[in-house]
């Protein structure tokens, strides 16, 4: 049976945190009243602002209307307890710890699966639960928006509504604070899909089973649609209307708090339904609406011990219940069946109510269901990371964060066996080890490749080093035959002085023509013309090209020592020197003369003179000395000539 109207107390904070101190004792003396005479009430003038609520509620409409495909890149871990990213319609059924197999069944045939959807999160500073974003590029804004909605309402929380909570039950004011340090709560953005009214009333779907909650206390902000229904205070059984006021919050107190009063304060059944019909509305064309709702649920540090309040037991008044830590409450609550080891559930071996979240409390098809769902979260995962599994998207970095979540900070009845690691996330891991090991033994392939192709450059190197030194070698040695062979082409084939006239090395074997040296280009000698025009500085390179080592006469003489290193010697041709000359050096003549010539001139010349190692002054006798040099290499095989090396 559902009262029409709501009567919780309402709370006005604005008297706890701007009011005297008569004031704040008053308003936590209310909201103690209200915690342990109903289990609910409506907070106002909390100070969380009214914008950023309504932001919220914007951010989880534009969430919910993601394609699906987006929202499971935030995949909920198929564990119970790992509160974290996007749950589809059908994840989840809230029900009554039940243990008689009967009462289970008559709960499971009426309405389940709840019909919603939704989206956890935690604190971004909690390590053990990290959080599971939708990637930031899929859904930008979305984290940083409700990154900072979780923590005004955190702020609600530890400067408001704890230290008001401990007033009004005459504990130390940082009481409730010293148990909620590591800020392990928890943002749940629920979306009711819309559904003809006829489905809830029938009982085909529901949106919340009856349940409580099972932490310290819960806020709850809610949209303008309504639906949610409490157990009326003093009639069990009944339900009554809560319906959304704007301005509002809600707050409901959960199961540990309970206990932890030893039940002086309550913890509450509520439900969600379609909301009350309004008036007018025969229900035929009834559709309910869509709903969202936001509950803030705050639960104690998973390291702390529960133990009795002081001011809840007495003489008049036993404890009811032994120290709990909090970790153990959590997990007994997420497996009651196996915390209770077979033995019978009841109210005093475990707290009264439970809002089931683990998967055991499905049928078979509806884990079928659920694996389905599953099996759509893993594809979106894969997606996102088969082309490259060190991708370093969020999804990924979510997904190890939780692999090592799940292996660390698993609940001790869990962590003993490692198995209860989610196939799906084991089969993926060990692929994904697979890859990487592939990916390991490919680049240490390619590794030892490079190695053995670097061996094989270094030896090639090598090789055509080598080469390059005989080749090297034999330029050096063919340089002789080479200037020999130009000289001798350009004496014999250009008697004339207009050339062209065959390059000529220098001795060292590179080639003059257009040599740079410093500012000058070393202009092509091709004809005699060439020669006379060369500057003295020219002339001082080509000659000390042709004639290293040797003394470097005057420009003059130069350039005529130049003309006889590329050709004939000018002082023995024209009009200085007779035709004699000519014969007697053997121009024209066939080899075998001008070999006994040439002899028989240097057995008639003195030594030092033949050597033209001597500098002398005398010019006359330095070009004839070279003209002789230069007949003698021009005209008799390498070796025969003393300067060529
Ligand atoms: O959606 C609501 O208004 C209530 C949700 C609720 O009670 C819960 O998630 O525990
Ligand atoms: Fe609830």
């Amino acid at each position: 049976m559902v009262q029409p109207i709501s009567s919780l107390p309402v709370v006005d904070f604005a008297r706890f945190m701007g009011g005297s101190s008569e004031d704040a004792l008053e308003t936590a003396r209310h909201l103690f009243t209200a915690c342990r005479d109903v289990g609910f009430a409506y907070l106002i003038n909390t100070g969380i602002p009214q914008e950023q609520i309504d932001g919220m509620f914007d951010w989880s409409a534009k969430l919910f209307a993601l394609p699906i495909e987006t929202k499971l890149k935030a995949p909920h871990p198929p564990e119970g307890w790992f509160h974290r990213g996007y749950s589809g319609v059908g994840r989840e059924q809230v029900s009554q710890m039940v243990f008689d197999p009967n009462e289970l069944k008559s709960i499971r045939d009426g309405k389940f699966p709840d019909f919603k959807e939704s989206f956890d999160i935690g604190n971004e500073q909690f390590g053990p639960l990290p959080n599971i974003w939708i990637p930031e590029v899929a859904f930008p804004g979305f984290k940083a928006y409700a990154t900072n909605f979780y923590n005004i309402c955190r702020a609600f929380q530890t400067s408001a509504l704890f230290p008001a909570l401990a007033m009004g039950m005459d504990l130390p004011i940082d009481f409730f604070l010293r148990y909620h340090e590591d800020g392990n709560n928890q943002l749940r953005l629920l979306h009711y899909p819309q559904a003809p009214t006829s489905v809830f009333e029938s009982g085909k779907k529901g949106r919340v089973g009856t349940h409580t909650d099972f932490g310290t206390a819960t806020l709850l902000f809610q949209d303008d649609c309504g639906g949610l229904e409490v157990e009326h205070p003093s009639r069990p059984g009944e339900f009554m209307h809560v319906p959304p006021i704007p301005g509002t919050v809600l707050l409901n107190i959960g199961d540990l708090l309970m206990r932890w009063s030893n039940d002086t304060l309550k913890s509450t059944l509520h439900r969600v339904r379609a909301p009350p019909r309004r008036d007018g509305d025969n229900g035929n064309s009834g559709i309910t609406k869509e709903r969202y709702s936001i509950p803030y649920f705050m639960c104690v540090d998973q390291d702390k011990t529960v133990e009795c309040l002081h001011g809840c037991f007495g003489p008049d008044k036993p404890k009811k219940y032994e120290p709990i830590k909090a970790g153990d409450y959590v997990n007994m609550r997420a497996s009651p069946s196996r915390w209770l080891n077979g033995k019978q559930g009841n109210r005093n071996n475990t707290s009264k109510y439970c809002a089931s979240f683990g998967v055991e409390w499905y049928t078979k098809s509806e884990r079928r269901s659920i694996k389905d769902g599953f099996k759509i979260g893993r594809q979106a995962l894969h997606e996102l990371t088969k082309e490259e599994p060190t991708i370093d998207t969020e999804a990924f970095a979510s997904v190890l964060a939780y692999e090592t979540a799940v292996r660390n900070a698993r609940a001790p009845s869990q962590s003993a066996s490692v198995a209860s690691t989610p196939r799906w996330f084991r089969r993926w891991d060990k692929k994904r080890n697979k890859r990487l090991e592939e990916m390991e033994s490919t680049f240490n392939r390619l590794e030892t490749n490079q190695a053995s192709l670097m061996q094989t450059q270094a030896t090639l190197v090598q090789k055509v080093n080598e080469t390059n030194k005989t080749v090297r070698k034999m330029q050096k040695s063919l340089t002789p035959v080479l200037i020999s062979y130009c000289r001798q082409y350009n004496a014999r084939n250009n008697l004339s002085n207009d050339g062209p006239f065959l390059e000529v090395p220098f001795r060292d074997g590179s080639l003059p023509w257009n040599k740079t040296f410093g500012d000058h280009i070393l202009r092509s000698l091709d004809t005699s013309a060439s020669i006379e025009d060369l500057s003295a500085v020219e002339s001082r390179f080509y000659f000390e090209g042709y004639f290293p080592d040797t003394f470097v006469p005057p420009h003059d003489q130069r350039k005529i020592h130049i003309e006889a290193a590329i050709s004939r010697p000018r002082s023995l041709c024209g009009q200085r020197c007779g035709t004699e000359w000519n014969r007697l050096l053997g121009y024209g003549m066939p080899q075998i003369w001008l070999e006994r010539n040439v002899f028989s001139l240097i057995l008639r010349l003195p030594s030092t003179m033949v050597s033209g190692h001597t500098p002398s002054n005398d010019s006359w006798d330095m070009t004839i000395v070279s003209d002789i040099r230069d007949v003698l290499e021009l005209h008799l095989p390498c070796g025969g000539s003393h300067d060529l090396s």
